[in-house]
Order: structure tokens, then sequence, then C-alpha cells
């Protein structure tokens, strides 16, 4: 398959080297430096497009590849207030793309899982629930678009929560936030180079319960991507990586 990448920082690089070695060739990259070499005709060169690039960039992307008329995989993060803009645009005029917050198997075990345990703490009111993320200090969006992912699932799933409210510790000014009963908290930490860590605590006066994913290095986001690339490359329209992993069937 031949390969775009849109981004070739920490992410594009390691995607880069992943695709190759899965017999993919890779006939355009872009970065900030070249921005002009951006074009349909360009573009057109790929059968998919691999995006990993930052939030204030993602969307100008993402229409690069509409008007040009090629899938797109998305992993940048925190653009998530557009999605359904995004996806009226994909149904409306044919247009192909897929999206994750976290393309790695595991956290997608972890998505799943994550789920379940909300609906079986429906039974046992007093626990309390939290989301806690931890990355690296380059990390431009907080919280994380895994932490959201998480958070979601258990709105969905847990009656007692039904928004996600955002601490980030190193930010002084949220320090004194409060959090309501039926407001979650995901609590976002910037450590060093953390690739990324999410915790899901569920504490209650006897005990804890503690649901963790760390991810050791970056390269389970990079094979997802290329496997996503691969999934999404004929097919027409919008979707998020749960259609590619597809637990339930
Ligand atoms: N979904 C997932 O599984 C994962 C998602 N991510 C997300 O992916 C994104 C990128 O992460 P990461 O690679 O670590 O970040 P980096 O900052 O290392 O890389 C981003 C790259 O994009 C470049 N860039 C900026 N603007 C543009 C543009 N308009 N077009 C093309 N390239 C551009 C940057 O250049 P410059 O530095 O010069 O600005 C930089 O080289 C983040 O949003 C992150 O949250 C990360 C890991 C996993
Ligand atoms: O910025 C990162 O590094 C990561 N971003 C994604 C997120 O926001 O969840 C995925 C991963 O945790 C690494």
């Amino acid at each position: 398959m031949k390969i775009a990448l849109l981004g070739y920082g920490k992410m594009g690089r390691i995607i880069e080297k992943i695709a190759i070695s899965r017999k993919h060739e890779i006939v355009l990259t872009i970065d900030h430096d070249n921005l002009h070499d951006l074009t349909a005709e360009n573009l057109q060169k790929a059968d998919a497009v691999i995006e990993f690039t930052t939030p204030a960039s993602v969307l100008d992307n993402i229409e690069h590849c509409f008007n040009a008329g090629v899938p797109i995989v998305v992993g940048t993060t925190g653009w998530y207030d557009k999605i359904p803009e995004i996806k009226k645009q994909c149904e409306q005029d044919g247009n192909t793309l897929l999206y994750a917050s976290n393309f790695s198997v595991g956290v997608n075990i972890f998505f799943h899982v994550n789920r379940l345990l909300a609906k079986v703490m429906n039974k046992y009111p007093y626990y309390d629930v939290q989301v806690e993320e931890i990355h690296h200090t380059q990390k431009l969006d907080a919280p994380s678009g895994t932490g959201i992912t998480i958070a979601e699932g258990i709105i969905e799933n847990l009656d007692s929560k039904s928004e996600w409210v955002n601490v980030l510790t190193t930010d002084d000014k949220n320090d004194d936030e409060t959090v309501a009963d039926n407001q979650l908290l995901i609590e976002s930490m910037r450590i060093d180079s953390v690739p990324g860590t999410h915790t899901v605590i569920y504490d209650s006066e006897v005990d804890m319960i503690e649901f963790k994913h760390t991810a050791h290095n970056r390269n389970g986001f990079a094979l997802g991507a290329v496997l996503a690339a691969e999934w999404i490359h004929d097919k027409k329209g919008f979707y998020s990586v749960e259609a590619m992993f597809d637990f339930n069937s």
C-alpha cells in the first residue's frame, strides 16, 4: 500500500518504520518545513493518509484529504468537539476517515473492559470514580484523548456520572476546583517523557479498585495506526477505531 504521512514528529517517525516493515511504501511526508508539498496531486499518490500533527492543524489536514478524495486515519487528539461536523461531511460527501484517541490494542481492550466495569459498578454506589492520565511535558492537549474516551465509556454506563471535568494538576489555578457528584474528574499530569499512562480509580471508605494501562513506548500506537490504514483504505464513511477492533462480535 502507498501511504502519506502528515506529521513527522515522535509518532510520524515510528509509523514510517512500522509501515515499511509491513511492506508499505511512504510516498509523501509532510511536516512544518514542507507544507507547500501538501497538494491534492501529491496526496492522490497515496492509498491512505496517516495524520499525527497538532490540534491546531488537524482540521485543515482533514479538509485537504477530503478535497483530494483520499482516506485519512487521524491520530491527532484535541479536536473532538468537531466530530459531529466531520462525520456529517463524510456522510454527505462520501469522504473516508477513521480516528482513534488511542490506536494501541492494549488500550482498546482497556476501553472495552472499562465499559463493562462501569456497568458492574452501578450496583455498588458507595464507590466514587475518577480517571487519571499522565503524559510527557510536550503534550499540547489536556485531558488526553484517551482520558476522554475512558470518561465517556464510564458516563455511558454508570448512572451516577453525567459529564466529565478536567484538572491539570500542574496548573495552579485549577487546584481548588470542586467536583459535583454527577461529574467525573479526569486528573491530568505532565511528567518528564511518560508515553501515556491511564488509570480508572473506584474508591470507597474500605478499599480501592485501580484499573491501569501503561504504555512502555509508542510502538503500539504506531502499529495500530498502520493497521487502521490497511483496514480503511478501501472503505467509505466515518469510523472510530472501535469498528476495526469490534470486541462485541
Ligand atoms: N491516537 C493515538 O494513538 C495517539 C495520538 N497521539 C497524538 O498525535 C499527535 C502527534 O503526536 P506526536 O507525534 O507525539 O507529536 P510531535 O509534536 O512529536 O509531532 C507532531 C509533528 O507535526 C508537525 N506539524 C505541525 N503542524 C503541521 C502541519 N500543519 N502539517 C504537518 N505537520 C505538522 C510538527 O512540526 P513542528 O514540531 O515543527 O511544529 C511535528 O513534527 C498529538 O495530538 C498526540 O496527542 C500521539 C500518540 C498516540
Ligand atoms: O500525546 C501523546 O503522546 C498521546 N496522545 C494520545 C492521547 O491524547 O490520548 C494517546 C497516547 O496516550 C499518547
